[in-house]
């Protein structure tokens, strides 16, 4: 065995930086060498372009593309090779299959050299890497597109290595992970979402492993690494069909721009492409064509927090139900039998008689296309018999009188005037309503979309290979209709209906599953990132039996009770004060409502302290002043919930902002109210 002290993997790591520095020179010669000839051959070419033909032309530029995809390609790998000399591998694994024996680093990307035919460094999606995350000592095996191998693991050791320096090294005989995974957790939170690769743990590891789920569903406890595995599993995929799947094909549907940017970390980071990203609000504005004004998600769950509207909520529930969803399916089948009705028994054109049932007949020859595209069809049929039995062409009056007539014998030719009738049809109108200044209701939204599709037909988004959608409590059955109508790829659903910002549309993983019956439902209970006390105290306000909080330790949540509002402001004050004065890198000053996170901002005037809204689009390490419903997604070393109090805190939607709010903490929990503290918070 080779490497056996901490001495020889000292030394050996200095050989493994040697051989990487002399691959990046080797690539900067490289880079160097294509944009010396870039540079030539352009020149070249506006030299002599007066003797050249098309051809010559097209050839040269073709010749340029390829060199500069050449070039792009080594300066890739160059900022791969700079990354690995920083870190080269964070794990070893010793394998031996019969009489072989392989050593296995591992590291965020493969390092091998060519000439010798050796792999000095396996990427962590490799196969093979995958024992080092799937088994201790002993008896292990992992699963090529060849098929099963078999053997033993002999030696598994992690090493922390920093800029090319070893900080340690531990020796995993039994323990898988535990201690670097203790020292990972317990640093302080990063600018953005960070790479895990070094401690994945075997349950993630599953489901960033999953090659054959149509559609994985996520549900994790707050801080179980939903998001982090999501992530990976992309980077994963990216690795194992790089043939057939590049990062343009992935879409990320997420919440909003702060939580896009807080991830779009990760990949670069594992060496992938930025991914793109989408909003449900940015697809609903597409698939309505910028036709509708309506009210956002954010808007509706702030009405919720700020008025008491019964029939608001009536309105949400029943629009978030299953019962709903299968309403509209079965209006859409009454539509269609229903709505097509004769002017008169016949219609007469150029002297002859189109009989109705030759026209109804026509309409359900076409059953395949939306019943509101069908139309044009039935008339260029009816325009067809009516020339073949007269035998002669039509005027232009006749032709008009028939187009003009039968899209006429449909009760209603718009999407919008159907689904208003919808509700008529059901003897339900009360569930309608339009805001003031004709905006539609959040609620209606996706509804109105989904007959949209059903009616009319709608584009499908083929070019999307695979589809990421985060906080899956936020969807409705109906908007996960929609969904699978527009996306016909692989998706990763993740999310924890523990922590949804509005209660009466919530959907659980099982709803979901519903939506997606080829799916798969995988559940995490580990929470990673809060310690144990922030756990077990948010775990009193909203408690999941079956949740493991993670045994790292730190200080108790503190709940500061005030006489007023003043003395209240007065002690936030001196709280970000220590904030300031300890190590940590980021503080969330976690409101109800954005009215509240304007007003303490208005109040702390500080510099140095951000301001977080629905309209931002970046995510800044420090000082953060937000509403718990844009903090979801978010974490910080230390949190603080002002104004805790019964009068602030005392519905259900209340309940899961304050959870949220608490899980967002990594290290330090604060909150702080005057007069009465919320029944929410225990003694
Ligand atoms: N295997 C792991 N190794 C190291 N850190 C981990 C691991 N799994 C999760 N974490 C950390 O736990 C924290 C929570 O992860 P993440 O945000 O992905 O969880 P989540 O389930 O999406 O959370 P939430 O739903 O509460 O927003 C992050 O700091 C992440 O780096």
């Amino acid at each position: 065995m080779t490497n056996t002290t901490e001495q020889e993997e000292r030394e050996y790591l200095e050989e493994i930086k040697e051989k990487l520095q002399l691959a990046l020179r080797r690539v900067d010669d490289a880079v160097k060498q294509f944009s010396t000839e870039l540079r030539q051959n352009k020149q070249y070419i506006y030299e002599n372009q007066s003797g050249m033909d098309d051809a010559d032309m097209v050839a040269a530029g073709q010749s340029i593309n390829r060199m500069a995809f050449t070039g792009e390609s080594a300066v890739a790998r160059k900022r791969k090779l700079f990354k690995l000399k920083d870190s080269p591998y964070f794990g070893r694994i010793d394998f031996v299959t019969g009489d072989e024996k392989t050593q296995v680093y591992i590291g965020i990307y493969t390092f091998s050299d060519e000439t010798q035919r050796a792999n000095f460094i396996y990427d962590w999606r490799a196969p093979i890497s995958s024992m080092f995350y799937d088994f201790e000592l002993g008896e292990a095996w992992y699963q090529t597109p060849s098929g099963k191998i078999s053997g033993e693991v002999i030696l598994k050791r992690q090493y922390k290595i920093r800029e090319g320096r070893m900080e340690f090294m531990i020796e995993n005989a039994v323990n898988i992970h535990d201690e670097v995974l203790q020292k990972e957790l317990s640093k302080s939170s990063d600018d953005k979402m960070k790479n895990i690769v070094a401690t994945i743990q075997r349950d993630q590891n599953a489901v960033i492993r999953n090659e054959t789920s149509p559609v994985m569903i996520i549900q994790g406890v707050a801080g179980s690494g939903k998001t982090s595995i999501a992530l990976h599993r992309i980077a994963f995929l990216l690795y194992r069909f790089r043939e057939t799947i590049a990062s343009k094909d992935i879409l990320i549907l997420s919440p909003n721009k702060v939580f896009a940017d807080y991830i779009s970390n990760v990949l670069p980071e594992l060496g992938e492409e930025h991914i793109p990203e989408m909003g449900m609000e940015e697809l609903a504005m597409d698939l309505l064509e910028g036709k509708y004004t309506f009210q956002t998600f954010f808007q509706q769950v702030s009405v919720l927090l700020e008025q008491h509207d019964a029939a608001f909520i009536e309105r949400i529930k029943f629009k978030s139900s299953f019962e709903f969803l299968s309403l509209l399916n079965r209006y859409m089948i009454h539509v269609e039998n229903n709505y097509f009705a004769p002017a008169a028994d016949e219609i007469r054109v150029a002297g002859i008689v189109v009989p109705w049932p030759f026209i109804v007949e026509r309409l359900k020859a076409y059953h395949r296309i939306p019943i509101l595209k069908r139309f044009p069809e039935v008339v260029k049929d009816v325009l067809q018999h009516v020339r073949s039995t007269t035998n002669r062409k039509l005027t232009g009056r006749e032709k008009a009188q028939i187009w003009e007539t039968i899209p006429h014998m449909f009760k209603l030719g718009n999407v919008f005037d159907l689904y208003k009738d919808f509700y008529e049809w059901m003897g339900k109108k009360e569930l309608f309503r339009m805001g003031s200044g004709g905006i539609l209701e959040y609620a209606d939204v996706f509804p109105l979309i989904y007959c949209k599709i059903r009616l009319e037909g709608i584009k499908t988004y083929d070019d999307v290979k695979h589809l990421l959608i985060d906080e899956m409590q936020d969807y409705t059955p109906v908007q996960y209709a929609v969904v699978s109508r527009l996306f016909h790829c692989k998706k990763t659903i993740l999310g924890d209906v523990s922590q949804t910002v509005n209660p009466y549309s919530a959907s659980s993983a099982e709803v979901i599953q519903e939506v997606f019956p080829q799916g798969d439902t995988v559940k995490l209970f580990r929470s990673y990132r809060s310690t144990f006390e922030i756990t077990a105290f948010a775990q009193n306000i909203s408690r999941n039996p079956n949740l493991v909080a993670m045994e790292r330790h730190g200080e108790h949540p503190v709940v500061q009770g005030f006489n007023s509002n003043a003395e209240e402001a007065d002690a936030i004050k001196k709280l970000v004060e220590r904030y300031r004065a300890s190590g940590y890198q980021s503080l969330g000053i976690i409101c109800k409502t954005l009215e509240q996170a304007e007003s303490l901002y208005a109040e702390l005037k500080s510099p140095g302290i951000n301001l977080l809204t629905p309209e931002s689009t970046s995510f800044t390490n420090g000082i953060i002043i937000t509403t718990a419903h844009l903090a979801k997604g978010l974490e910080f070393d230390e949190v603080i919930i002002p104004f805790a109090s019964a009068r602030n805190y005392h519905t259900d939607v209340d309940r899961s902002m304050l959870y949220i709010a608490c899980t967002r903490a990594m290290h330090l929990l604060t909150l702080t109210y005057s007069r009465e503290r919320t029944k929410f918070i225990p003694d």
